[in-house]
């Protein structure tokens, strides 16, 4: 039986982790789908480039307003989808024949991979079963999209993130069910292009990870673009002829509401359901994430496990930081890093957009944490007066002791942009007022909507 030095599962980010220096080990990647994983096949690339796409779509909409009397003539949405995945397609395919024929080191293993027994792993290959063991394994296996228990689904045809990039044509209209960062992203970008959205949401609020302001503010300018439903369970979905109806129960009873696309984003669930891990002793947690350390170690000496797998953050520059830290550890496991999970920051590419770092004004309720708090409008400074920018804004959480930042909040254009110092000052240290008193803010630019935030927080 063949024996490896290093066995990597998912080549998502686990195939970020091999450089030269790795280059004297005998190493196996194992990959059931689309070599790249997540992000760049089905995730934060293509959405990324959709959004793109989306905001220039709903720009003439938005000119009136100021003066502009623009008019979308059109999407030509074949066009947009086979610019997007021409780009992308071949990034996997370069990915794979590199790994496959240009790595003499590295042994590419195409299939569904699980453990069956301590370190041995097994493949099932168009070439039959492979089964090898290895000193060292890193599970990056990822995760999928979560499909509710709801009747007659999975016989509607529904689509996922996984698929509806590649419509053949733009339905009408959509129903999308879920209103966290799939279902916000996906509704901006497909009701830009003209299609009709209704939002199927169980919470109250959509985005309702987000500080309670961000997401009451977001909730009630998704209202004004889609058909929200809030506070509503879906029951069954059945298809006639090309329209999938959903059945809803809800505050005021039951309602049904119906479109010639579903689209499901409910959340994800990691792959380790997949991989037979009690083969091998490794552990998970109740929502099934891999237990791992904060060297990213799972439970079994040598076996490492990073990204959607293992973490509670299902965000690519989370993984990322989290295979250099296994990268390192491989390298040096007597003189191990530790992952830095203090302040990861987010963004929802919707419209408005909405990014965060830290905690929100509820969070640090619960918590019990002492803090002041400040707010400042896109409309209180000069670029947004060029914006006419009326909803959007910057929301502060600051220690009263020291003026370190405890959380930003920032909903509005150039949002996910506008974060990054503050992220910044979160991890460096840096109190608000020498943030905002310490160096000069270009005038009259966006980030002087972060300056006057910090300037509104009542510390001494
Ligand atoms: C629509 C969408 C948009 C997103 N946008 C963003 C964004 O803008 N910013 C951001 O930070 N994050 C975003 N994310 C999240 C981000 O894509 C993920 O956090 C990240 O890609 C996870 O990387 P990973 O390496 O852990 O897993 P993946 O990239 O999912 O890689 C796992 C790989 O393992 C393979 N695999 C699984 N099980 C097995 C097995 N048993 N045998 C063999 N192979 C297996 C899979 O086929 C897959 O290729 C988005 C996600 C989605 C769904
Ligand atoms: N811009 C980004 O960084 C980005 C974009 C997309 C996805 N992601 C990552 O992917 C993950 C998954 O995204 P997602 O939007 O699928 O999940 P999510 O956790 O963001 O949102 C899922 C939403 O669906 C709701 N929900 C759950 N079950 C439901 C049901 N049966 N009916 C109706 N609603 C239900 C939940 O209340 C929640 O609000 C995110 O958590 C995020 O980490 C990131």
């Amino acid at each position: 039986m063949r024996h490896f030095d290093l066995v990597i599962i998912g080549t998502g980010s686990g195939n970020s982790i091999l450089d030269p220096r790795f280059d004297d080990w005998d190493v196996a990647i194992v990959e059931k789908g689309v070599f790249g994983g997540t992000c760049v096949n089905v995730g934060c690339i293509p959405t990324k480039m959709y959004v793109h796409t989306a905001d220039l779509a709903a720009a003439p909409a938005a000119g009136a307003r100021l003066g502009v009397d623009a008019e979308l003539r059109g999407v030509r949405w074949p066009e947009v989808r086979d610019r997007i995945f021409g780009r992308i397609d071949p990034i996997a395919e370069g990915g794979r024949r590199y790994r496959a024929e240009d790595c003499p080191n590295v042994t590419v293993y195409e299939g569904l991979g699980r453990f069956v027994g301590p370190k041995r792993f097994a493949v099932t290959t168009a070439e039959g079963e492979q089964v090898f063991t290895a000193d060292r394994f890193v599970l990056a296996a990822g995760g999928r999209p979560v499909v509710p228990d709801v009747d007659g689904i999975e016989r509607v045809g529904y689509h996922t993130n996984e698929d509806v990039m590649r419509l053949a044509e733009l339905p009408p209209r959509m129903v999308i069910l879920g209103s966290g960062f799939v279902a916000t992203e996906f509704a901006h970008v497909f009701s830009s292009f003209g299609v009709d959205v209704t939002l199927v949401a169980r919470s109250d609020v959509l985005l309702r990870g987000e500080d309670e302001e961000v997401a009451a503010r977001f909730t009630e300018l998704a209202e004004r673009r889609w058909d929200v439903r809030r506070n509503r369970k879906a029951v069954r979905a059945e298809r006639h002829g090309d329209v999938t109806r959903l059945h809803l129960e809800g505050p005021a009873g039951a309602e049904v509401v119906e479109g010639e696309a579903l689209l499901v984003a409910v959340g994800r669930r990691p792959n380790s359901d997949l991989l037979n891990l009690a083969a091998t002793g490794v552990g998970t947690h109740p929502d099934g994430r891999v237990v791992v350390d904060c060297h990213q170690r799972t439970e079994v000496d040598g076996i490492y496990a990073l990204g959607d797998l293992s973490s509670p953050y299902q965000l690519k520059h989370v993984a990322n930081h989290e295979a250099r830290v296994v990268q390192h550890n491989l390298l040096h496991p007597n003189a191990p890093v530790s992952t830095d999970h203090r302040f990861v920051p987010h963004a929802v590419f919707s419209s408005p957009q909405v990014a965060s770092v830290g905690l929100t004004e509820q969070q640090a309720r619960a918590r019990g944490v002492r803090y002041v708090t400040a707010t400042h409008e896109y409309a209180g400074i000069a670029y947004g007066w060029a914006m006419e920018d009326t909803t959007g804004f910057c929301k502060l959480l600051a220690d009263p002791a020291d003026g370190r930042l405890l959380g930003a909040h920032i909903i509005g254009p150039q949002a996910p942009t506008l974060i990054q110092p503050l992220v910044q000052a979160m991890h460096f240290g840096l109190d608000a007022s020498t943030m905002a008193r310490g160096q000069y803010w270009i005038h009259p630019a966006m980030p002087e909507l972060v300056e006057n935030a910090l300037l509104n927080l009542p510390l001494n």
